[in-house]
């Protein structure tokens, strides 16, 4: 048998015979006006599935440098310090790769980040399509989805902020204040008392640093694992001397509601992932696709 189709042939058996019958009745060769229409939706189906695409090579390259490198924590803290400058009320600041550009990459708070934007760089280069701020916050994302935490909904599309947009020093807050700064510093973002404590079960992750923030050890006993183990922790009477409380995190032990809101994470994980889905989406996407 001939391997060679033709064209003709192949266009004659996919046709029905309705179809068949409609073109054999066609008079003129120029193109129906109808003809035309469904290219449009076909393009951006196709241009969606190239960022789909690159969205999931991203991924996959994330994965691969925290099986070698478990580098979660700070990738988390990356996003969120990035985001984190966010004015709700001025629109400036946020979820734009700012934090990589001096002044903002030195501010105290900001100290040891460079090392995870380092980290970051070879991915960047990678794919010099994807902008720092998506890659920063799918960093963040992944390392959450990688170390046992809820899948959040991802969004592509940031657009990457020139250093003229660097924030002044002081947006993000400071770990040996209580309530009511972290009520001024969140409120500015935009958040709101669930939202500050369920985005501070983050703690969960990673641990702090004596040469980057003067603070030291984790919060949990195991910090490589995205799990409800934080607020388990801050909750003991008879805190665990090998872990950390800042006077930040004992502050969301202030108020009758934010602690009711501990004690209902700390006995359902689940509770707290869903919660969590929503808050981290909205700090990954402040300032962004308005
Ligand atoms: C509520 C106010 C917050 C304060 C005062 C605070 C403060 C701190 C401090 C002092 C460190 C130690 C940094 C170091 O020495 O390496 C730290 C680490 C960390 N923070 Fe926060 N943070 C806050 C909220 C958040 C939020 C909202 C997130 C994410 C959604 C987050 C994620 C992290 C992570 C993952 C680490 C560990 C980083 C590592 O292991 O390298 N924090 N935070």
């Amino acid at each position: 048998m001939n391997a060679f189709i033709s064209p003709c042939s192949v266009s004659r058996s996919l046709s029905s015979p309705a179809t068949a019958a409609v073109s054999s009745r066609r008079t003129s060769f120029l193109p129906r006006a109808n003809a035309l229409r469904p290219r449009l939706p076909n393009i951006t189906r196709r241009f969606s599935t190239v960022k789909a695409s690159l969205e999931d090579d991203v991924r996959q390259d994330l994965n691969k440098l925290y099986e070698t490198t478990p580098c979660m924590p700070i990738m988390v803290r990356l996003a969120w310090h990035d985001a984190g400058t966010y004015n709700a009320t001025e629109k400036t600041g946020g979820a734009n790769g700012s934090i990589r550009f001096n002044p903002e990459k030195s501010h105290g708070a900001n100290s040891g980040l460079n090392i995870a934007m380092d980290l970051l760089q070879p991915i960047k280069d990678k794919y010099p399509n994807m902008s720092y701020a998506d890659l920063y916050q799918l960093a963040s994302v992944q390392a959450i989805e990688f170390s046992g935490g809820p899948k959040i909904p991802f969004r592509m599309g940031r657009e990457d902020a020139s250093e003229a947009d660097c924030t002044p020093d002081g947006r993000l807050p400071d770990a040996d204040k209580g309530m009511n700064h972290l009520r001024d510093i969140f409120y500015r973002m935009g958040f709101n008392d669930l939202e500050i404590t369920t985005l501070s079960g983050a703690h969960t992750l990673g641990r702090a640093h004596p040469e980057r923030s003067g603070f030291d050890g984790p919060w949990t006993k195991i910090p490589v694992v995205f799990d409800n183990s934080y607020y388990v922790e801050i909750l003991k009477d008879e805190p665990d001397p090998d872990l950390l409380r800042l006077t930040s995190d004992l502050a969301l032990l202030d108020s009758t509601e934010t602690k009711a809101l501990c004690e209902k994470y700390a006995a359902d994980q689940d509770v707290f992932f869903e919660d969590y889905k929503v808050a981290h989406q909205k700090l990954s996407e402040l300032g962004c696709f308005q």
